[in-house]
């Protein structure tokens, strides 16, 4: 039981140095650590709040997956009419209401965040709460802002990542927002343009076309998405330009604010052959990335290895690396470590330290393969494993074998007359093993999953596809159709 202040002011008062068993430092997926194996052991978990409101409970819940997709439902169902027009049903989305959907929106994140916070602090006995920008001193110990020490037999850092600023005139300027700020926006921009050609900037780019803002997206190279697979990248960038507008091989040279006005400014964009635009416009949106907070919690000075990228270096049980060798019972996760910046595989870290934290003695280790993820943008995108290019270096193109299936030849996509579903696998030919799946189109995040089953059960493409029953004529048989048609030993049918 805690008998430590509980409070940053009163800490700091004190001067009290605290000596829990256990240290995190990040209130997002280091929150779930909190398990009740220390419920007679004093935690003490250090927030600084995050974004303008410091709030609690890291950027999932706050100013990334959950409200991101909050908006992208809404936006999906505006752009109803498009399908709807190609099934012969005449549809018109009237108007969007973008305060309330704010409102709604951050109603519910912030009870939770604002709960969560409430639990924490007021309601465990055990744990206490730090709510302010603390830096290591040494790899089990920190000072808060305020002065306040902790020396902790044990740590976990899951202090995440932040958006980064390219660094061009006008980046302070109250027009310019990240993904941090702009869901916050009090009316909805009429003029939008973003920054950025990755799942950021696709994601918000389909969320304010979709609600009916004037989209403009700005990427430096050719394609957008360029880390997901050739094919998916060249056909995503098409159609997304028939979304909204697209400057691909342009760079941002500026932002200047509109005079006297504090809702309009002018981009200034460079395109590759050295053209000049001027864009005026409500609000920039920059997504060029997010670079982990290893300098915020002073990692480096800590004694800790970092990345190249700034990442803490971790092994395989998570934990935190100096001077190459693995710091017992120091633990990272997250977006601080992880060469995945994804909710699900924060998660997953997180479980595998909680038993490590608990069992010193029987180290689990985080999983790495097939690692899927989701773009919510439109069309919608997924991927797992390699891509083709990966494929053929790690076994050699001869052993390659590929199958594209358009969802628009499956019976279901006849139903949605779809023409822009695609269903991409990849496989080992000399024996079915599953390398990668890549798809865009309708529910792609969903279609994905029995690949990334099949791939994380060891199964092999033909098992996964004749091994179990497929609705019919659900879309999903786009799967299974993509499946069957890889060049791969065939092997018993159900
Ligand atoms: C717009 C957006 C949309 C996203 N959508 C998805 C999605 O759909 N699916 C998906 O899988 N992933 C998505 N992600 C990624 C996902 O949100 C992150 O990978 C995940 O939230 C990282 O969790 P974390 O616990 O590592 O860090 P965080 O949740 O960021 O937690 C870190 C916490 O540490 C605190 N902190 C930092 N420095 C200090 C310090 N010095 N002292 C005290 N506290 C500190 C921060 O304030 C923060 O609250 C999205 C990200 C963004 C930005
Ligand atoms: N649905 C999801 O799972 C989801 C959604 C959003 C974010 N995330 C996570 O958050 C991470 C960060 O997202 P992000 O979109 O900010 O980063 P990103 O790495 O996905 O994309 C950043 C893009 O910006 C480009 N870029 C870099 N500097 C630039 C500059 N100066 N001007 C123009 N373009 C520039 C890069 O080439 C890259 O394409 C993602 O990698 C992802 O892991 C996940």
């Amino acid at each position: 039981m805690s008998t430590a202040p509980r409070s940053s002011e009163e800490t700091a008062a004190t001067s009290t140095t605290l000596t829990p068993e256990l240290a995190i430092i990040g209130s997002g997926s280091g929150n779930s650590l909190i398990t009740p194996f220390w419920d007679d052991k004093h935690v003490v978990l250090a927030e600084k709040g995050l974004g303008p409101d410091a709030v609690f409970g890291g950027t999932c819940l706050n100013v990334g997956c959950i409200p991101t997709k909050m908006f992208v439902r809404p936006a999906e169902i505006a752009r109803g009419p498009e399908e709807a027009a190609r099934l012969d049903v005449v549809q018109r989305t009237e108007s969007v209401d973008w305060p309330a959907m704010r409102d709604r929106i951050f109603s519910r994140v912030d009870a939770i965040s604002a709960g969560g916070r409430r639990y924490r602090d007021e309601e465990l006995e055990h744990v206490d709460l730090l709510s302010e920008p603390v830096r290591l001193t040494g790899p089990r110990s920190f000072v808060g802002e305020t002065g306040a020490q902790v020396e902790a037999e044990r740590m976990v850092i899951a202090a995440g990542s932040r958006p980064v600023l390219p660094e061009v005139p006008g980046m302070d300027l109250p027009q310019v927002h990240t993904s941090d700020t702009v869901m916050r926006l009090d009316e909805q921009p009429r003029r939008v343009l973003i920054v950025g050609s990755g799942f950021v900037a696709c994601e918000f780019a389909a969320i304010f076309s979709g609600l009916g803002s004037e989209v403009v997206q700005l990427a430096r190279t050719e394609r957008l998405m360029r880390t997901a697979d050739d094919e998916i990248s060249v056909a995503y960038t098409a159609e997304a330009a028939r979304h909204w507008r697209l400057r691909t091989s342009t760079a941002l040279e500026s932002v200047v604010a509109a005079d006297g006005d504090d809702s309009a400014a002018t981009a200034r964009l460079r395109d590759a052959d050295g053209a000049v635009e001027e864009l005026d416009v409500d609000v920039v949106l920059v997504a060029v990335g997010r670079r982990p907070n290893t300098d915020l919690i002073g990692a480096a000075e800590a004694g800790l290895d970092l990345h190249d990228d700034g990442r803490l270096v971790v092994d395989a049980h998570q934990r935190v690396v100096a001077g190459g060798e693995p710091v017992e019972g120091v633990y990272a996760l997250g977006d601080i470590s992880s060469d995945h910046q994804l909710k699900h595989v924060a998660n997953h870290q997180a479980r595998v330290v909680a038993h490590n934290l608990e069992h010193p003695g029987d180290l689990r280790r985080s999983r790495t393969e097939a690692i899927p993820s989701a773009v919510f943008t439109h069309p919608e995108l997924a991927q797992v494993g390699l891509t083709e290019p990966e494929a053929v270096v790690a076994i050699g193109s001869e052993h390659v074998t590929t199958k594209v299936q358009d969802y628009g030849d499956t019976a279901y996509g006849w139903a949605m007359e779809d023409q822009v579903g695609l269903y991409k696998v990849i496989a080992d030919r000399r024996d079915g093993r599953l390398l990668g799946a890549h798809v865009m189109g309708h529910q792609a995040s969903l279609l994905i999953q029995p690949v990334v089953q099949a791939m994380s059960g060891g199964q092999d493409a033909h098992t996964a596809a004749r091994g179990q029953y497929w609705i019919h004529p659900a879309l999903m048989e786009v799967a299974e159709n993509a499946l069957l048609g890889l060049d791969v030993p065939v092997g018993e049918e159900l």
